[in-house]
């Protein structure tokens, strides 16, 4: 209810006045309004911010600099800049990404070099490619920088450390010397963040400035190694487990409550001719578009929540020292984080083209969910190598599971039951145990075919390495279909453990089938292939997908509502509460700023002469005028 923190008609803004708006909005939040323990807002309040967190800046400054202070500082590094950065006293961001290196870490070229004389840093960007690129908030907001180079010695290589860096006066907030910084301009979206780059010549820092939690160099220049350096990655392990919900869950739910509740609304032809026109989500062609999307959704949250469980375990033993769970957990990140970000993107590109024109105006606040989606499938990871990451971890285990019983998300690989399925009708296709099973021998199958296939061509004579590069696309097809055994997997287990009331539990039992089996039915050359069904139960699943869209249309209204999504949390014409789209949408187009007067004086003065020649013509007095 607090005005100040009512969205402004954002689509009839400039960057510029979006970028402050979203600066002005953040800080308000954050300083005045939360209820806050250290820095985090808590309670309901951290849900409203989560719902409301599309037009805030300083995400990669809370989501990411903040708690790799916690991950690589020591206690005295902690106890030094969380305090700053909590209190907003310093904005910092994470940068790593190079114009010219973004997924090959180990290709990044801006340089540490320690100086002993002096103790410290020289920090440089050695060539136009090494100029940090991208990083969020750093274009014009960030003081900050924890920057990720490559540390050397007395010319010695040690690989990619975090650095402390300060690029901005803390009083008049210009670049000190040796940085030269700005925003890297217009984008697809993200319109509210200065995404920056950041060229560093001979920047100085204190040796102190090291983050040393894993490592540390002493005065003298030694370098000592403290712990497992995999965890240097570990921030990027944390983002992408937290960005599920809040880039993709989230967003998702926002365009499917807008384009279930706008096909609720537009009547568009007719079914039965002798009858009026029809909701267009009366069609099962719409409710095959729409409430997949809204099953992913659920199920997503539920996969989401049970990773962020994972990694809330890990980090606990990791606290212990025991990084034993690392490997499994980066797979599963980088796959989910991939795999999740592509169906989301997919899935709201598909329920906004659902919606018609009026799904292509930015009134319907579509295009801003579809186009904040598209980065998640880049940032924090680019999806391809995310999934070949989580093929190389489920190859190497596919090797174990030949001589060992495994556990955790890879169990199924050493489960040499007989999984055949014996469906005879539909409905056996909607039990969830039989989903499971099927999920579970698709991705067996599909992960052995991968390590067979590579397997045979090294017995060829193939280098290993060019069989991994031509066989990548199978790779990312047994993660994809790992995780999607993930998925349905966890969702199941989590619904049939959720105490809640048997209507509510139907439902949700339902979305999950539906989100089973609209994988089994975009992907039964897969399920065909590796013999999980025969062709005729192919025609079952589709009978059975079918059939649920059908028991679910009666409340897809309700259970979009269910997202609970305030009107001016999704910003929509069509999906506002009251359905009153035509109202809303002509309201909305007149405050447009080209409609701020009835003739726009600008382009008038392009068009006056002609419109002046044209009634010449018509009156007869034109220049070449045959009237
Ligand atoms: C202010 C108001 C708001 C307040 C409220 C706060 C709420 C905030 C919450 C926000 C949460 C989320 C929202 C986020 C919003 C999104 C913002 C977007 C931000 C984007 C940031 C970025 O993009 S940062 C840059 C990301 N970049 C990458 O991810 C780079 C990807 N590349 C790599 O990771 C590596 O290069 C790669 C792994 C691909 C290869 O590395 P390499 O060293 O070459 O290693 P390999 O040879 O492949 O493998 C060697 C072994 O290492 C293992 N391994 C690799 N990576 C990891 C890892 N991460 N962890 C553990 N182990 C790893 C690998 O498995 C190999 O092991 P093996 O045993 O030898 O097989
Ligand atoms: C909105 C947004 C916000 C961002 N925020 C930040 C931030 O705050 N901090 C930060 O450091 N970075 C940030 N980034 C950068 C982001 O992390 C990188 O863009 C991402 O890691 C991909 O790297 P790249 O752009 O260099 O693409 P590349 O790695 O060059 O990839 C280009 C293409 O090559 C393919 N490719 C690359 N390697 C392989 C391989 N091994 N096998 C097969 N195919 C491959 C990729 O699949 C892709 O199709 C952001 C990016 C975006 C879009």
């Amino acid at each position: 209810n607090d005005t100040s923190m009512q969205h402004r008609n954002l689509n009839h803004m400039t960057r510029e006045e979006r970028f402050s708006e979203a600066m002005r909005r953040t800080l308000y939040a954050l300083k005045v309004l939360l209820p806050r323990e250290g820095w985090t807002p808590v309670g309901p309040e951290m849900k409203y911010l989560a719902r409301a967190i599309k037009e805030f800046t300083f995400i990669i400054h809370a989501g990411v600099f903040i708690p790799c202070i916690m991950s690589y500082g020591t206690n005295e590094q902690i106890a030094k800049w969380f305090p700053l950065a909590a209190d907003f006293r310093i904005i910092g961001t994470y940068a790593q990404t190079e114009l010219g290196h973004g997924s090959f870490l180990r290709g990044l070229e801006t340089i540490a070099t320690y100086d002993r004389a002096n103790q410290e840093f020289i920090i440089n960007c050695p060539k136009i490619t090494a100029m940090k690129w991208w990083p969020g908030d750093m274009g014009k907001s960030a003081n900050h920088v924890l920057l990720m180079a490559e540390l050397v010695i007395d010319g010695k290589k040690y690989g990619m450390h975090g650095f402390m860096v300060q690029i901005r006066d803390l009083t008049t907030h210009e670049p000190l010397p040796g940085v030269t910084v700005g925003d890297i301009g217009a984008k697809l979206s993200f319109e509210s963040v200065d995404n920056g780059f950041l060229y560093l010549q001979n920047v100085r820092i204190p040796r102190e400035n090291l983050l040393s939690k894993l490592s540390e160099v002493h005065p003298d220049g030694t370098y000592i190694k403290k712990g497992n350096q995999r965890l240097m990655y570990g921030s990027m392990v944390r983002v992408r487990v937290n960005l599920i919900a809040h880039e993709i869950v989230m967003p998702l739910a926002k365009a499917c409550t807008i384009a279930v509740r706008y096909s609720a609304v537009r009547r568009q032809g007719l079914i039965n001719p002798s009858k009026e026109e029809v909701p267009v989500l009366d069609y099962v062609a719409q409710q095959h578009k729409l409430l997949p999307q809204v099953a992913t959704v659920f199920m997503a949250h539920f996969a989401a929540k049970q990773l962020v469980k994972m990694h809330h375990d890990y980090s606990l033993e990791v606290e212990k020292g025991n990084t034993s769970q690392l490997p499994e957990l980066h797979a599963l990140s980088a796959g989910m984080k991939a795999c999740l970000s592509e169906q989301g993107a997919a899935g709201a590109e598909i329920v906004r083209r659902a919606c018609g024109g009026h799904g292509y105006s930015c009134g319907s606040g579509l295009p801003f969910i579809v186009n904040r989606m598209l980065a998640t499938c880049t940032y924090e990871g680019e999806n391809t190598v995310m999934q070949l990451q989580c093929a190389r971890y489920l190859i190497k285990c596919a090797d174990q599971a030949k001589k060992d019983k495994l556990t955790g998300s890879v169990w199924y690989l050493s489960d040499f039951s007989n999984m055949s399925c014996t469906a005879q009708t539909f409905g056996d296709l909607q039990e969830p145990s039989v989903l499971v099973k099927l999920h579970e021998r698709r991705a067996k199958c599909a992960v052995q075919h991968a390590g067979k296939k590579m397997q045979n061509m090294v017995k060829n004579g193939t280098p290993a390495h060019d069989a991994w590069n031509m066989m990548a696309t199978l790779l990312i097809n047994a993660a994809r279909a790992h995780i999607m055994q993930y998925v349905v997997g966890t969702s199941v287990t989590y619904i049939s453990e959720l105490s809640c009331s048997a209507s509510l539990k139907k439902i949700l039992t339902q979305l999950c089938a539906l989100y089973a089996l609209h994988n089994i039915n975009s992907n039964c050359g897969d399920f065909v292939k590796f013999g999980c069904l025969t062709s005729a139960q192919c025609d079952l699943a589709q009978e059975a997908e079918f059939n649920l869209l059908k028991q679910l249309r009666p409340d897809a209204v309700g259970i979009v509502d269910s997202f609970d999504f305030t009107d001016d949390i999704l910003q929509s014409c069509l999906g506002a509460y009251d359905g009153n789209v035509y109202e809303r949408l002509f309201e909305w187009a007149k405050q447009a700023p080209m409609n701020k007067t009835e003739v726009h004086q600008d382009s008038y003065q392009y068009l006056q002469p002609y419109l002046h020649e044209g009634r010449d013509v018509l009156e007869g007095r034109g220049r070449n005028s045959k009237l």
